[in-house]
C-alpha cells in the first residue's frame, strides 16, 4: 500500500501521510494521481484533502497511521503544472500548502463535494478497448451496447450513455476493466471562430509578431505601449491564432478592469467560449467558469488576480493586462502578487505570456533591460488618436470651488461649450474627508483606528474607510459644544455638489466606491456616455481602468499633491503611473484631447520629470534611485506584520525575532525596525513592522526561511498575530 501524502487547508507547513482509503479496490488505486481530493480524518473532523504525492513508507509508526475515507474524484481536479505552480508558490512565499492549493479550488470542491463534471465528462475505448472485435462481451448485453456505442463514435458524454439507458454502473465496470476511458472533451480548434480584427499598425505587427516567433515554449515579453496605443488589439489577434490552434487563452485585468465594456469587447470579437472568474460571483457560476477552463471547453478565460491558479486543459498563453496593477498583489493571507506567478507559470506551462501596460512597474522594466523579458513598444496611438498636451495649473492663492480653480472651471465649461465631454479625476470618495471644528480645532476620529473619519453628506454619516465604522455626524463639536463644524478637504461628493449646481444643463455622472454600489450602475454610465453628449465624468480609481470613452477632451485632475508626498517608496512609482494612466483617458479617438493637472507645487521635481521625460524616462530616474538605495528591483525584502491588542506586545515579539536572527545570521541580513506601521492602530490592533533586505534572492530565501522558523518558536508569538510579506507592494 502506498502512504498518500497530502496537503491539508491549515497554517500547518507540512503534508500529512495517510494510508489509502481500506475499501478502494486495487484496480482503482491507480486512480491515486497527484491532485485528487480525498475525505480523511483530521483531529476530531472529517477534512477535504489534496493529495501531493505517493510514497513508499512514511515517516510515522504503522499504528500512528490513519487511513482515509473516501476518494472524492476520478480525476484531478488540479493539473499537474499547476500543482507544482502551488508548490513552487509555497516556496516562495513561505506559505502553507495546503492553504494555496485550497485558495485555487471553486468553494464547492473545498467543501469535499464529490466532483462529476456533469455532462463535459467524456468517454472513448482505450487502446486495449479498441484492440476488442465487433460483437465483443456478448455475455453482458448492456457492456456490450456501451462497447459497440463507442465503437462507432468516439466519445460520448455521461449524459449521452445515460439517455441510452445504459446505468453508470455499467460505465464503472467498463472502465474498470480499462476497456472505456475518460476523455476531457478535447478543444477543437475553431477555425474563423474569431470576428477578423482591425488592421494592426507596424508597430502592433512587429510587437505580434515577435511574439509568435517564441510561440513554442516558454517566453515572456513586455508590451510597453502608451495609452491608447492598441494593446488589446495585440492581446486579441494573439489570442485568435491561440484558440485557432486549439488552445486557451488566460487573461488577468485588475480587479477594477473587468467590466463589462471588456467584456463585450472580448464576446463581440470572437465566437467562442469565455469563462469569466471574478470574486463578486456566487459559488454556483465560480464552479461553472471553472469547470470550463479545467475541461477545455472555454477557449478563453478571464478573471482577476485568483484567476492565476484556474487550471487549463490545453494553455496557449497567458495575458497579463495592467501589469503594474495594484490589485495583482494579494494583501492578506496568502500575500502573492498574480503577474509574478503568472510569469512562473508560463515557464511551468512552457508557454508565452505577456504583460502590458502603458505604465510598466519597475520590476518589468527592469527585466526587459536585463533581458529577461522581450521588451516591445508600441510609441504611438493607434488609429487617429494623438497623445493629449499635459500642463499643470498652480492652485497657490486661487480661490476654489469644490476643489477646482477658476483656470480649470473656465476649460469644463470650454469644452462643454464646444460638445465635448470631461473628465475629472479625483481619488477621495465621501463629502469631505475630515470634519473639523471651526472653534477649537477638533477633528472628527474614528473610534477603532488612527484615522480621521470621512464626513459622507447625503448618507448623513461619518465612515472611517479603513475599518468602516459609521457614526451620524454630530450637531455640536463633542469638546467644545461648538456648532461651527465644517468640512475640511474636499471629496467626490461634494465637487459632484458644486458642478451640477454650476453646469445646470449637463449631466454629472459621478463614478465611486459609493455611487455605482448596486449592479448595473457603472454598465449605465458607460451607456451615457458612450452615446457621445457633452457630460461631466467625475471620479476616482475606479475610471482610470479599462475604460474607452473617445469623446473626453478634457482630463482635469483636481489633487496630485497627496501623491508626491508618499511615505511609501513606491509613492512615486505610482504616481506616475496614476498620472500617466488618468491623462491617457483623453483624445482617444479623432479629438485632440488635453489635461489639466492642478497642485500647489508646479515646480515638484517629480512632476517636472514626468511631465517634461514622459513615462519612460520618469521611470528610468526612478530606478536609478532604486539602485542607489538597494531597493526593489535591485535588493529583495521581505516585511514582517504583527499586530497585538497592546503596542508592547507585538514590539516586543518583533525586536525577540530581530535578535534572534541577529545572532543566528551576523551580517546575513539588513533589518530595519521594529517600527510602528504608518497606520498604527487599525480595528483597535496596535501594529508594528520588521522589515528585511537583501541584495540577492537565494539570500532572501533563506533569510525567510529563517523568518519563519525563528518567528513560530518564540514564545512571545502566542501574543499576537504575525505574518511574511515576501515582496510586499504597500507598506501600510
Ligand atoms: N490597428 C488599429 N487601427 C485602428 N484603430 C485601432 C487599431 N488598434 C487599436 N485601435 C483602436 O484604438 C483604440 C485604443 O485601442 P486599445 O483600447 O486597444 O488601446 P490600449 O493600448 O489597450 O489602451 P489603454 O490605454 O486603455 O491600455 C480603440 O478604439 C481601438 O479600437
Ligand atoms: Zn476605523
Amino acid at each position: 500500500m502506498p502512504i498518500l501524502r497530502l496537503a491539508i487547508a491549515c497554517p500547518l507547513r507540512q503534508l500529512f501521510d495517510y494510508t489509502p482509503p481500506p475499501d478502494l479496490n486495487p484496480d482503482t488505486l491507480e486512480l491515486l494521481k497527484p491532485g485528487v481530493r480525498l475525505l480523511v480524518p483530521f483531529g476530531r473532523r472529517q477534512v477535504t484533502a489534496i493529495l501531493v504525492e505517493t510514497a513508499a513508507e512514511s515517516a510515522l509508526p504503522a499504528d500512528k497511521l490513519r487511513a482515509a475515507v473516501q476518494l472524492l474524484d476520478t480525476e484531478p481536479v488540479l493539473t499537474q503544472p499547476l500543482l507544482q505552480l502551488c508548490q513552487w508558490a509555497a516556496t516562495y512565499y513561505k506559505h502553507p500548502l495546503g492553504e494555496i492549493l485550497f485558495a485555487a479550488l471553486p468553494a464547492q470542491l473545498r467543501r469535499g463535494t464529490e466532483h462529476n463534471p456533469a455532462g463535459t465528462r467524456q468517454w472513448r475505448l482505450s487502446d486495449a478497448g479498441k484492440g476488442l472485435p465487433a460483437g465483443a462481451l456478448r455475455r453482458a448485453p448492456k457492456q456490450a451496447q456501451l462497447l459497440s456505442l463507442l465503437q462507432s463514435q468516439p466519445a460520448l458524454s455521461d449524459a449521452e450513455i445515460a439517455s441510452q439507458g445504459i446505468s453508470r454502473a455499467v460505465l464503472r465496470q467498463l472502465a474498470d476493466k480499462s476497456i472505456i476511458e475518460s476523455v476531457d472533451s478535447p478543444l477543437r480548434p475553431r477555425p474563423g471562430s474569431s470576428a477578423s480584427g482591425l488592421e494592426l499598425s507596424p508597430e502592433q505587427r512587429t510587437a505580434l509578431s515577435a511574439i509568435n516567433s517564441h510561440a513554442a515554449g516558454f517566453s515572456c515579453h513586455l508590451l510597453d505601449g502608451v495609452t491608447g496605443s492598441g494593446k488589446t488589439e495585440v492581446y486579441l489577434q494573439l489570442i485568435a491564432q491561440v484558440v485557432e490552434a486549439g488552445r486557451q487563452a488566460l487573461v488577468l485585468v485588475p480587479e477594477i478592469g473587468l467590466t463589462p465594456q471588456t467584456l463585450s469587447r472580448f464576446r463581440e470579437r470572437f465566437d467562442a467560449e469565455i469563462a469569466v472568474l471574478h470574486s463578486g460571483h456566487t459559488d454556483a457560476a465560480r464552479l461553472k467558469a471553472w469547470e470550463a477552463a479545467r475541461s477545455g471547453r472555454a477557449h478563453i478565460v478571464i478573471g482577476t488576480r485568483s484567476a492565476i491558479f484556474t487550471p487549463l486543459l490545453k494553455p496557449g498563453v497567458i495575458i497579463v493586462d495592467e501589469e503594474h496593477d495594484a490589485s495583482f498583489k494579494q494583501q492578506d493571507g496568502f500575500r502573492y502578487s498574480a503577474r509574478d506567478i503568472a510569469v512562473k507559470r508560463a515557464q511551468l506551462e512552457e508557454i508565452p505570456v505577456l504583460l502590458g501596460s502603458a505604465t510598466p512597474s519597475l520590476e518589468s522594466m527592469y527585466n526587459a533591460q536585463q533581458g529577461r523579458y522581450q521588451h516591445l513598444f508600441l510609441r504611438e496611438r493607434a488609429g487617429a488618436g494623438v497623445l493629449p498636451e499635459i500642463a499643470t495649473l498652480d492652485l497657490r492663492k486661487q480661490h476654489l470651488q469644490g476643489g477646482m480653480s477658476a483656470a480649470l472651471l473656465d476649460a469644463v465649461s470650454a469644452e462643454l461649450a464646444a460638445g465635448n465631454q470631461v473628465l475629472l479625476f479625483l481619488n477621495r470618495r465621501g463629502y469631505a474627508p475630515t470634519l473639523q471644528c471651526h472653534d477649537c480645532g477638533y477633528v472628527a476620529g474614528c473610534k477603532h483606528c488612527d484615522a480621521h473619519l470621512t464626513w459622507h453628506r447625503a448618507a448623513g454619516q461619518l465612515r472611517c474607510h479603513h475599518c468602516d465604522w459609521r457614526c451620524a455626524v454630530p450637531r455640536a463639536c463633542p469638546d467644545c459644544r461648538s456648532s461651527q463644524l465644517a468640512a475640511s478637504g474636499v471629496g467626490t461628493e461634494q465637487t459632484e455638489q458644486v458642478l451640477t449646481n454650476l453646469f445646470p444643463a449637463v449631466p454629472v455622472f459621478r463614478v465611486d466606491r459609493d455611487s455605482m454600489r448596486t449592479k448595473g450602475a457603472l454598465e449605465a454610465v458607460t451607456e451615457q456616455v458612450n452615446l457621445g453628449k457633452p457630460c461631466l465624468l467625475l471620479g476616482t480609481q475606479m475610471l482610470t481602468k479599462g475604460h474607452h470613452f473617445p469623446g473626453i477632451t478634457l482630463v482635469g485632475l483636481l489633487d496630485s499633491d497627496a501623491a508626491l508626498f508618499s511615505a511609501d517608496f513606491r509613492g512615486p512609482e505610482r504616481m506616475g503611473q496614476l498620472l500617466t494612466q488618468v491623462a491617457g483617458r483623453a483624445g482617444r479617438e479623432d479629438k485632440t484631447g488635453r489635461v489639466l493637472i492642478q497642485t500647489h507645487y508646479p515646480d515638484h521635481p517629480l512632476l517636472n520629470a514626468l511631465l517634461q521625460g514622459g513615462y519612460q524616462n520618469y521611470a528610468q530616474q526612478l530606478l536609478e534611485e532604486r539602485r542607489q538605495g538597494g531597493l526593489p528591483p535591485f535588493g529583495q525584502l521581505l516585511l514582517v506584520r504583527a499586530d497585538a491588542r497592546n503596542a508592547q506586545a507585538a514590539e516586543q515579539f518583533l525586536s525577540a525575532l530581530r535578535r534572534q536572527l541577529e545572532q543566528r545570521y551576523p551580517g546575513g541580513a539588513q533589518l530595519i525596525g521594529p517600527l510602528p506601521a504608518p497606520l498604527q492602530r487599525k480595528q483597535n490592533r496596535y501594529r508594528m513592522q520588521l522589515l528585511a533586505s537583501s541584495s540577492n534572492r537565494g539570500q532572501a530565501q533563506a533569510l525567510a526561511a529563517a523568518l519563519i522558523s525563528t518567528a513560530e518558536s518564540l514564545p512571545e508569538a502566542k501574543s499576537v498575530q504575525w505574518s511574511l510579506d515576501v515582496d510586499p507592494q504597500d507598506m501600510t
